[in-house]
């Protein structure tokens, strides 16, 4: 492992460089990897492995992801299969139903899981909240995680570029004295740039507190707030888009992806400068209370709960659609669609 600095804290981290593509094949080249759920990981993740060379195949039921994973390439009866087909066939299950999703099939997740075979998950959440979710892997299989940082939509395109996205890694149980070097493996076949280690608790504390956070959650919120005050003062929607989120998206975070924060004001006027430097931490103070909020019901479960029981409903999609439907036609959101139409690119 590469030992680096990151801001005067050293880390143990996998590269590419110290294992090559050509390794993680060696360490993988007897498995069958089943990748169970073809809905945003399952593609990424399984169409990232099948170009790399991994023995791989599809797991799903019937319906329309079923329809995208055959215009994608799997076939059936060859490299794509019922959920329980791929599970009898597949050495290392890939466990990458939606997490409510996971509670549900579990128990035949469990009757297929023989020992020698590995069982991968792309998040601690399963594991982590046991008593909540009743899976518990059989003492006799390898439990791992790779947790690519981002969209499994992303983790394809990236990988499509040449590029790749962080993952973080995690050993739950090592049956075999193999699981290390079979997630690491796992890790860099999904098309992962660098792979960081956690365990299964940090990795879903971390991830929930993020989403929910400056990733998704609080991003949403501080645009919807900025919009709003700009919106009652007299702006237009077209001059609070621009100025809330399209300068953002497209002139200021590439830059901050680029070279940091600080090179990404270094671009900017003076007059910007002194202004964010002056407010970025009246902004911190404000955010910080409702962050440890954030983090403490992370950490007691009641995040995981709110997942679970909203997420196994029978109509949730259908309710996560209205929610979403209301952000999407929300003001701010529909001067959005206008504004992305009018970039030269697309017009
Ligand atoms: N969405 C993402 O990009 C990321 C997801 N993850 C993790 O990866 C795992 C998979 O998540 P997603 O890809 O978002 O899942 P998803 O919500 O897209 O669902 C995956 C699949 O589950 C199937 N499914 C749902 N309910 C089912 C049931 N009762 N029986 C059989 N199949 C069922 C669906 O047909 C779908 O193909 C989760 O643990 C998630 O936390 C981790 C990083 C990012
Ligand atoms: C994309 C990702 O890593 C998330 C936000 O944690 C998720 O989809 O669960
Ligand atoms: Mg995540
Ligand atoms: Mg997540």
């Amino acid at each position: 492992m590469a030992t680096i600095n990151f801001g005067g804290v050293e880390e143990n981290v996998v590269t590419r460089e110290e294992f090559p593509l050509e390794k993680a094949r060696e360490v993988l080249k007897d498995e069958v990897i089943a990748v169970i759920g073809y809905g945003v990981q399952g593609p990424g993740q399984s169409l990232n492995m099948r170009d790399n060379g991994f023995n791989v195949i599809v797991g799903q039921r019937k319906g329309k992801t079923y329809d995208k994973a055959v215009q994608d390439g799997w076939v059936p009866g060859e490299t794509l299969f019922e959920i329980e087909e791929a599970l009898e066939r597949g050495t290392i299950i890939c466990f990458l139903l939606s997490d409510a999703a996971q509670i549900e099939l579990w128990p035949t997740v469990k009757s297929y899981l023989k020992p020698g075979k590995s069982l991968y998950f792309s998040h601690g959440f399963g594991v982590t909240y046991k008593e909540k979710t009743g899976i518990i892997p059989p003492a006799d299989v390898d439990v791992f995680l790779v947790a690519p940082k981002g969209s499994g939509t992303s983790l394809r395109r990236l990988f499509v570029e040449g590029k790749g996205l962080n993952s973080s890694f995690a050993i739950y149980q090592d049956a075999s004295g193999h699981a290390r070097e079979k997630c690491i493996a796992m890790g860099i076949g999904v098309g992962s740039g660098y792979l960081f280690e956690t365990d299964f608790y940090k990795e879903v504390t971390s991830d929930l507190t993020g989403e929910r956070g400056t990733l998704m959650g609080a991003i949403q919120g501080i645009f919807a707030a900025q919009y709003e005050v700009l919106r009652a003062n007299g702006h237009s929607p077209s001059e609070a888009f621009n100025e809330t989120v399209e300068e953002l998206t497209q002139s200021l975070m590439p830059l901050v992806a680029e070279n940091g924060m600080d090179w990404m004001y270094a671009n900017c006027s003076t007059t910007a400068q002194r202004g964010a430097l002056d407010w970025w931490k009246p902004f911190r103070d404000a955010t910080k209370p409702v962050f440890e909020r954030l983090y403490n019901s992370v950490k007691s479960g009641e995040q995981a709960e709110i997942s679970i029981t909203r997420n196994s409903q029978s109509d949730y999609r259908e309710k996560l659609e209205e929610e979403l439907k209301e952000l999407r036609e929300s003001e701010m959101w529909k001067a959005g669609t206008a504004v992305r139409s009018l970039r030269p690119e697309r017009s």
